[in-house]
């Protein structure tokens, strides 16, 4: 697969040259493939936002370069000449609707590409169309956003930067906060844009369950530095390494792991609870055949 986005050898201090400097990223180096649906994972304060920051170059490195498609950002790029490049990178911050202004649920939407220059007939066009993508009523389109659920508040800001067509979509947390079943439509969201969109996803995540549901690679962040990368799979299967990067287990992998401490020859760890369910039937098979 193509390299979407690369770092290479990226540092990013905050408040540098001042008592308080701060190195959230210390020299990082790693790829992102075109297409994939990377999970990035690490405890509080590891650089994990300050890292997808970079893509759409809201952050700049202190040293180091990151190549985004044909962009290169370095130490001394600036805002000049960057929205364009920021159309094809859309980045769903936490609690993206604390961010929506607009009276009515369309106008919001339709903010980003009006931004752009798009005529307000074009924008309009993007902004149902992203109401689709998103799945939100278009008798909704006239509403405040104000007066929406939490749920939906959030997919308007979802559909915002949709409306913008991005190739990438960083989405940093994008599940905090909601209920099960919220969870679950911005999950299955993010899988669809992936899946039939051909979207590039970065999910920023303390979720694990998300990770060996939807992504299918994994960076794993420590206090400033990506510790390793590799499938969900590689990534659990070794839990005393997880537990030690301050992170947990998948649920599935976790009661596995219970039972293997308990004596129970569970075979390699499932990660999913479909893997457990089939696991936990084979084992049981193997017992009613031992016994016949
Ligand atoms: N604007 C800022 N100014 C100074 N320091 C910052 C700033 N933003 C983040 N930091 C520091 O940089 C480090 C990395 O923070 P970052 O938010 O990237 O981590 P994170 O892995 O995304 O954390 P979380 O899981 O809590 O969102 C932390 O030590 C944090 O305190």
């Amino acid at each position: 697969m193509d390299q979407a986005i690369s770092f290479d050898h990226v540092t990013h201090t905050y408040q540098a040259k001042t008592p308080y400097a701060q190195d959230a990223l210390n020299d990082v180096s790693v790829t992102i493939a075109e297409n994939s649906f990377t999970a990035i994972i690490g405890h509080t304060g590891s650089g994990k936002s300050t890292l997808v920051q970079h893509i759409n170059a809201l952050l700049k490195p202190t040293q180091g370069t990151i190549k985004v498609h044909d962009k290169l950002i370095t130490p001394t790029t600036t805002n000049k000449n960057l929205k364009e490049f920021r159309r094809h990178v859309g980045m769903v911050f936490q609690f993206p609707e604390k961010q929506l202004f607009e009276e009515t649920v369309i106008k919001d939407i339709m903010f980003g590409p009006k931004n752009y220059g798009v005529s307000e007939a074009d924008a309009k066009h993007a902004a149902v169309d992203a109401m689709n993508l998103v799945g939100l009523d278009q008798s909704l389109a006239e509403k405040s956003p104000f007066d929406l659920s939490g749920g939906q508040m959030r997919r308007v800001a979802i559909a915002g930067v949709l409306a913008m067509r991005p190739e990438i979509l960083i989405l940093d947390e994008p599940t905090a906060g909601l209920d099960p079943q919220g969870h679950k439509e911005m999950m299955t969201l993010a899988q669809r844009l992936h899946d039939h969109d051909q979207m590039t996803i970065i999910l920023v995540t303390h979720q694990m369950d998300d990770v060996v549901n939807y992504a299918s690679q994994v960076i794993v962040m420590d206090r400033g530095k990506i510790v390793k990368t590799g499938s969900p799979a590689q990534i659990f299967a070794d839990p005393e390494w997880v537990y030690e990067r301050q992170l947990n287990l998948p649920s599935s992998t976790e009661f596995a792991q219970r039972l293997i401490d308990a004596g129970i020859p569970m075979g390699k760890l499932p990660l999913t609870v479909n893997q457990l369910a089939d696991r936990i039937a084979e084992l049981v098979a193997k017992g009613d055949s031992m016994n016949e």
